[in-house]
C-alpha cells in the first residue's frame, strides 16, 4: 500500500487532529497547506525556494497541463516530478472545477464535458476516463476524481443532478484508475444543501476511496455557510481518511477549517495576491502599494523567518511593486507562501499541545480578525 494516513493526536475540544500522510514521494504531517502550481510551477518560486520555506506537497492542474504542454509530452519527460524537478509529493486536481470555471463551456453530458480551450478556443472533450488517463500520465501521488462543481448560488434540482452525476463519474474514475502508486480521492458535492451533501458522501463512501475532497465550496458562498456545511458533514466522514477542503484559503478559513476536522487545504491566494502587492503578515494584511510604506524601512513581518523578511524592507518592496519589477512577485510570493506554511506549522504545534482554541484567539487578535 503506497498511500497511508495515520491520526497521531486528536484535539480534546475540537474536531482537529494531527496526522501524517505517506506517499511514494515522501510523507508529510497534516493539517497541511498545499501551494498551487497550476501549470507545473508555483508562480515566481523555484523548487529550491519551495524547499527552503518547507513546502511539503504542491498542486498541479490536469485541465491546464492537458491543454499546454500536453500530457503525452509530460509522460515522455518521465512524469510531472521529473518534468518540473520536484521530488516531493504532488496532488493533481482533475479539471472538474477548471473546465466549469475557465473554459468556454459547450455542453455537459453524462458521457463527459465538451468545451473550448480558454487559450485558443479549440474544441475538447474530457470524460472521467480521460481525466484519469491524464492524471495517470502526469504521475502525481494523489489524484482527484473528475467531478461536477456547481456555482454558488445554485438551485436544489441542479445541485442534485450534479451530485448524482459526480457519483456516477466517481465510479467510472475508480474503474479506470490503474496505478497502484497513485491514491485516487473522491470529491463530495451538494452545494449548500445538507441532504445533498450527505447523499453525495454516502454514495462516495460506497466506493471506499483512500481520501475525500470536499468540493463545491470556496465558490463565493459566505464563510459562515461554508463552516456550517463542514460542521454538518465532517462528523459523518471516516476518521481514518484525510479530508481535503478544496480551494481554501485565507488564514481564518484555514484555522476554522482545521477546528472542524479538515486535514488538507490548497489555494492560489498567497501567490495570486502577492502579484498585486498584497502581503499577509502576523499583524494583518499589508498592501505594499500604499503610501505609508514609502519610507517604512522595517521588515515586512518582524515575526517571519523567510528570506524576504530577513533581507528587505517594506520601502524596498513597495518600490519594486510600484516599478512593476519581477522581483516584487518573487519576494512577496515567497513570503506569503511561507506565511501560510508557518501558520500550519503553528497550528500543528497547537494541536500537539492541545491548545488550538487559544492559538486561534491569539492569532485572530493579532491579525485583526473580529472573532465573530
Ligand atoms: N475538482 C474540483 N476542484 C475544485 C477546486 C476549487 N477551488 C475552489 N476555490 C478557489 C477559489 C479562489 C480563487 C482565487 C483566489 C485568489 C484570490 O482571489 C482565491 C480563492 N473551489 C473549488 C472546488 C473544487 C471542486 O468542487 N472540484
Ligand atoms: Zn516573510
Amino acid at each position: 500500500m503506497s498511500f497511508k494516513f495515520e491520526v497521531i493526536k486528536e484535539c480534546s475540544k475540537t474536531g482537529a487532529r494531527l496526522g501524517r500522510i505517506y506517499t511514494p514521494h515522501g510523507s508529510f504531517e497534516t493539517p497541511i497547506f498545499m501551494p498551487v502550481g497550476t501549470q507545473a510551477t508555483v508562480k515566481a518560486l523555484t523548487p529550491r525556494d519551495l524547499k527552503e520555506i518547507n513546502a511539503q506537497i504542491i498542486l498541479a492542474n490536469t485541465y491546464h497541463l492537458y491543454l499546454r504542454p500536453g500530457y503525452e509530452l509530460i509522460r515522455q519527460a518521465g512524469g510531472l516530478h521529473k518534468f518540473m524537478n520536484w521530488d516531493r509529493p504532488i496532488l493533481t486536481d482533475s479539471g472538474g472545477f477548471q473546465v466549469f470555471s475557465l473554459a468556454d463551456l459547450r455542453e455537459i453530458t453524462d458521457e463527459g464535458v465538451y468545451f473550448r480551450s480558454h487559450l485558443d478556443g479549440s474544441k475538447h472533450f474530457i470524460s472521467p476516463e480521460k481525466a484519469i488517463e491524464i492524471e495517470n500520465a502526469l504521475g502525481a501521488d494523489i489524484i482527484m476524481a473528475f467531478d461536477e462543481c456547481v456555482p454558488y448560488p445554485c438551485d436544489y434540482e441542479t445541485a442534485k443532478d450534479a451530485v448524482e452525476r459526480t457519483s456516477r463519474w466517481a465510479r467510472r474514475c475508480k474503474a479506470a484508475h490503474q496505478r497502484e502508486d497513485q491514491a485516487l480521492f473522491g470529491i463530495i458535492q451538494g452545494s449548500v444543501f445538507r441532504d445533498l451533501r450527505m447523499r453525495s458522501l454516502e454514495q462516495l463512501l460506497e466506493l471506499d476511496f483512500p481520501g475525500y475532497g470536499i468540493g463545491g465550496l470556496s465558490v463565493g458562498e459566505p464563510k459562515p455557510v461554508m463552516y456550517e456545511i463542514l460542521e454538518h458533514m465532517i462528523p459523518a466522514m471516516p476518521k481514518d481518511k484525510p479530508r481535503y477542503l478544496m480551494g481554501v484559503g485565507s488564514p481564518d478559513c484555514l484555522i476554522e477549517g482545521v477546528i472542524r476536522g479538515v486535514d488538507m487545504f490548497d489555494c492560489v491566494l498567497p501567490t495570486r495576491t502577492a502579484r498585486t502587492g498584497l502581503a499577509m503578515t502576523s499583524r494583518g494584511k499589508v498592501m505594499l502599494r500604499n503610501a505609508p510604506y514609502q519610507r517604512d524601512f522595517s521588515p515586512l513581518d518582524p515575526e517571519c523567518d523567510c528570506y524576504t523578511c530577513q533581507n528587505f524592507s517594506r520601502a524596498y518592496l513597495r518600490h519594486l511593486v510600484k516599478a512593476r519589477e519581477i522581483l516584487a512577485a518573487i519576494l512577496i510570493s515567497l513570503h506569503n507562501v511561507r506565511f501560510l506554511i508557518r501558520l500550519m506549522e503553528e497550528i500543528r504545534e497547537a494541536i500537539r499541545n492541545d491548545r488550538l482554541l487559544e492559538y486561534r484567539d491569539s492569532f485572530f487578535e493579532k491579525y485583526g480578525y473580529n472573532n465573530k
